[in-house]
């Protein structure tokens, strides 16, 4: 662990306590196969137009930068009129320095306060967003389906379970053959054939995930999918997972849930402030986050304790002020 951690600031902002179905479940290690997954100091960097962005990732710890102004051709420059950001552009180093090896056949959760850049680490593994230094070698196709990916929601269930399934690389006959269980899967009944935007949160997230498991990827990732389904939900999830651990798969699951964690995952990396501060096996991660999260919480709590006390006083003060004038 790293002083960066004794210094996280107050931004905190998670569900420790939402023990729930899951909790006290643990996943089994299974042998595992080689690597098929190298991500060697990984760097990734937003460039943010405007201040806003800026200004929650600094409250965050974030690394935050003025980058270098572009400098555009004066045709362009007059051609974009109107459509020019306002405000500096500024950097956001959001995944900093970030190197660890997976095997097929492991289950890795990802856990960390927001904005810590789990995401973003999920979505550069997948080849979403470049590296802004280092490298992603992998072995395999990545499946990302998590809740912030974009299907359409303007098309129905079953249109989207074809677009999801064609971006997996699974071919229309494939797609047809699957149909019936992703839906049983997901749950969503009649729904299938309504736009996916009259749909509720966890319709949606759980749609994705069965979409996102159905072809059983080389490499599953999940971004907080599981969080909205209930226990059956939950449990078809972990066997799906399990599936794919035991066909050399490998599996990352991003989730605020330390029960879901542990009951799905055989290895744990905490991020925060965008760096790598732990990796190792669940019960050794979680409890040391744990912690973290239960020590900030306090400072939290103290921190607003004594503000309230400080304005109860200056409250009085300013009153006795009154009197006496
Ligand atoms: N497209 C983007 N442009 C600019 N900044 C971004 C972008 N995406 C993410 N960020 C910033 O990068 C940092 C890491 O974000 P990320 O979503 O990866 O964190 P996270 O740990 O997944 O958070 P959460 O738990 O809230 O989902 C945040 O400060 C975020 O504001």
């Amino acid at each position: 662990m790293t002083d960066d951690v004794a210094e996280a600031d107050a931004h905190l902002d998670f569900d420790l306590e939402d023990e729930s179905d899951d909790a006290g479940e643990h996943a089994e290690s299974i042998p595992l196969g080689d690597p098929c997954l190298v991500v060697d100091d990984l760097h990734i960097v937003f460039r943010v137009f405007g201040g806003k962005k800026r200004e929650s990732a600094k409250k965050q710890g974030l690394h935050v930068q003025d980058a270098t102004p572009v400098r555009r051709n004066p045709v362009k420059r007059l051609l974009g009129a109107g459509r020019q950001h306002v405000g500096a552009v500024s950097e956001v180093h959001a995944v900093r320095g970030v190197s660890f090896t997976a095997r097929h056949g492991e289950s890795i959760g990802i856990v960390g306060i927001n904005g810590s850049g789990k995401s973003t680490l999920l979505r550069a593994i997948t080849g979403l967003i470049p590296p802004h230094t280092g490298s992603v070698y992998v072995d395999g196709e990545p499946a990302l389906l998590g809740v912030n990916a974009a299907l359409m929601p303007q098309m129905t269930g079953a249109k989207n379970i074809e677009i999801g399934g064609l971006a997996l690389g699974m071919t229309p006959r494939q797609i047809d053959e699957k149909f019936d269980e992703v839906v049983e899967f997901a749950d969503i009944g009649d729904f299938v054939d309504m736009p996916m935007r009259t749909y509720s949160s966890g319709m949606a997230a759980r749609l994705r995930f069965a979409i996102s498991s159905a072809a059983v990827p080389d490499i599953l990732m999940v971004d907080e999918a599981l969080a909205t389904g209930d226990a059956a939900f939950k449990a078809r999830s972990k066997a799906r997972i399990e599936e794919v651990r035991e066909q050399a798969g490998t599996v990352f699951l991003v989730s605020h849930s330390i029960s879901t964690i542990e009951a799905m995952c055989t290895r744990v990396l905490w991020m925060h402030q965008g760096q790598l501060v732990m990796d190792g096996p669940v019960e050794e991660v979680t409890e040391a986050y744990r912690a973290f999260v239960r020590a900030h919480r306090q400072a939290r709590s103290s921190a607003r304790a004594g503000g309230r006390r400080q304005n109860r006083q200056d409250g009085q003060s300013r009153q006795d002020r009154q009197r006496r004038s």
